[in-house]
Formats: C-alpha cells, sequence, structure tokens
C-alpha cells in the first residue's frame, strides 16, 4: 500500500467505534494525530507497508546507503531510517517473552499499527491495539485487511487508561513510545490489571534523566513539539513497583538511537525536532529507554 501524504487512505474495514475523550486534553491528542501526516513517517511507511510512529536504534548501514552524491541516494536514506525504526521495534517484540499463538498481546497506543503487524508476523497471536484517533485506527485496520490479518490484528479507538479487556485477559502489553501522554500510576494500574500474572509489560519510551536535576530546556521543547508530558526514569520503576510489574530489563538505548538521528538530521524529510533529540541525548538530560517488566 502506499499513501498520499495527506496520509488519507480509503478503508474498507468496519470503521473504529469513536467514543467520547475522558479529558479535553486527550480530545486535543486526538485531534494531534487525526490530522497528523508527517512525510517523515508517511514516505518511511511506504517503503513496506509497516508504519510508525517511533524511532529508530542500531548503527547505520553505510556501505548500503552509499554516496550522498550519487543518484537515488535519499531513497536509500528513507529506507535506512525505515530499517532503523522496524530494528527498535524487533528489540520491544524480543523483550516480551514467549508468547504462543493462542495468545492475545496489547498494544497501548498503537498508532498506525507497524508494531502490531509485526508481533503478528512474528507470533502467531492476535494483538489489539488502542489509539485516541480514529484516522489511525482506521488506517490500521485497512493496512491488517490487506495483509489478510484483520481477524487477529485489530485497532481500536479507546483510551488505554480504560481498556475493554477482561482482567487477566492479555498475555504480554507493550507502550511503544505512547506513555508520555498518561500519569503513569493510571497507565500501569491498567496494564497491571489485563495483564495475566505471570505476563510480560515491555516499554520503550523518551524519559528524562534525574541525574541531570530537572527537565532540560531541550525536554521541554519536545513535550511542546508533540504536546506530550515527559516522565522522569525514576517516575517510571516508582510507579511500576507500585502496580506490581518488576522490571526485569532496564536498558539505556540512548546510544543505539544516536545514529538514527544523526542520520535523521542530515535527510530532506526533517522536522525541527532533530536538534532538541541529538542534544539533549548529548547532555544527559534525556534517555531513550527499555524497560521490561513482569506482572508478578
Ligand atoms: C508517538 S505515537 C506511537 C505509536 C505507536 N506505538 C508506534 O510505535 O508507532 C503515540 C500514540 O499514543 C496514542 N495515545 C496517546 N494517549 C493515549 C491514550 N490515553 N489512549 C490511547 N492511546 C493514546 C496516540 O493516539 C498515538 O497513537
Ligand atoms: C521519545 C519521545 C519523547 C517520543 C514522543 C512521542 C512521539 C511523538 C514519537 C514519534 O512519533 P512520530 O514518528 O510521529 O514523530 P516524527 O514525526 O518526529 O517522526
Ligand atoms: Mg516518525
Amino acid at each position: 500500500m502506499t499513501t498520499d501524504l495527506t496520509g488519507t487512505a480509503a478503508t474498507d474495514a468496519a470503521p473504529a467505534v469513536i467514543p467520547a475523550p475522558a479529558t479535553p486534553y486527550q480530545d486535543d491528542i486526538a485531534r494531534y494525530w487525526n490530522n497528523e501526516a508527517r512525510p517523515v513517517n508517511l514516505r518511511l511507511g511506504d517503503v513496506d507497508g509497516l508504519y510508525h510512529h517511533h524511532y529508530g536504534i542500531g548503527d547505520v548501514d553505510h556501505a548500503a546507503l552509499g554516496d550522498p552524491a550519487e543518484a537515488g541516494y535519499e531513497a536509500k536514506l528513507i529506507a535506512e531510517l525505515h530499517r532503523l525504526e522496524s530494528a527498535q521495534a524487533e528489540v520491544l517484540l524480543d523483550h516480551l517473552g514467549p508468547v504462543r499463538g493462542e495468545d492475545t498481546l496489547v498494544d497501548a497506543g498503537c498508532g498506525r499499527g507497524g508494531s502490531m503487524v509485526m508481533a503478528h508476523q512474528r507470533f502467531g497471536c492476535s494483538v489489539e491495539g488502542l489509539t485516541l484517533s480514529s484516522t489511525q485506527a482506521d488506517f490500521a485496520n485497512k493496512r491488517a485487511a490487506e495483509l489478510g490479518i484483520a481477524e487477529r490484528v485489530r485497532a481500536r479507538v479507546c483510551n488505554m487508561l480504560a481498556m475493554p479487556f477482561e482482567t487477566g485477559h492479555a498475555a504480554g502489553s507493550w507502550n511503544n513510545e505512547s506513555s508520555m501522554y498518561v500519569d503513569l500510576h493510571d497507565l500501569f494500574a491498567e496494564h497491571s490489571r489485563v495483564l495475566a500474572v505471570g505476563g510480560r509489560y515491555v516499554t520503550i519510551t523518551g524519559c528524562w534523566n534525574p541525574r541531570y536535576g530537572q527537565p532540560s530546556k531541550w525536554v521541554s521543547q519536545i513535550n511542546a513539539h508533540f504536546e506530550c508530558n515527559i516522565h522522569s526514569r525514576r517516575e517510571y520503576l516508582r510507579a511500576m513497583a507500585d502496580n506490581r510489574l518488576v522490571p526485569q530489563a532496564v536498558i539505556d538505548l540512548t546510544p543505539q538511537t544516536l545514529p538514527y538521528w544523526e542520520l535523521r538530521a542530515t535527510s530532506s524529510l526533517v522536522t525541527g525536532i532533530e536538534e532538541a533529540f541529538i542534544n539533549s541525548y548529548k547532555d544527559g538530560s534525556f534517555q531513550y529507554v527499555l524497560i521490561a517488566a513482569d506482572r508478578v
């Protein structure tokens, strides 16, 4: 599938039901993502039909990129950025532990659904995605229908602080760059409720570093850019501990995400936020972190 740059994709899947947002803030966030159509996201997704709204990790393959002066370099650059974003989702999935075909996983804040498709393709399981944006849910469901996996991969318009699942229903759940829109105690209480005892929760997130002191000006700039509220690393660990989520792995991915940002800053698809990410990662005020936790 390819998209035009408005992000519009006519859907033959059932339209997502649209409940009222829980707060005026959620209304703003729904509107933000309904209107989002940045080329940096759509052009990368068009590479192979996996549409992400998260960032990349891993070393840049300079041999694959070739010479910037050569014809076709920009297409190679887009493919490389996309490869690094998919590599990020693979690392998140690596930390879910064993998942069976009969299991259900929950993608809280699923965006256009790229990670959901990857999870289903890897484990053969069902994946339920939640987003505040009806445009994103429709997009993800259309993509799942095109792939013939709509019975196992479904996105819904729903607040992840009130998930439409029975207690203990999910074998695993995650937030991929979507936890900075909610209160962490509310979020982890809800993950803890829907996860089976022994289930696994994983997040990849940007968080401010308590060692820096307070959120830096770069962190404030990222918050303003995305209308989000980045939490500290300490807040994540405390809210997990308070909600029966026991960390099994806490991995600082900052050194692994910097090459993505430095490459992205050279592309024609820059959005203007690259400097804030690069400077805050370099001055130590901001970290890109994976936390995998057991529901006990
Ligand atoms: C940066 S995008 C990440 C999308 C996706 N996880 C990915 O990796 O491509 C943030 C997502 O969080 C969702 N979100 C924010 N607050 C939410 C809430 N309270 N309930 C459900 N989804 C929410 C937005 O709708 C959006 O889909
Ligand atoms: C790590 C942090 C703080 C993330 C904030 C959440 C966010 C907006 C992620 C990327 O979305 P995107 O892929 O739509 O953004 P962009 O257009 O910049 O690629
Ligand atoms: Mg992006």
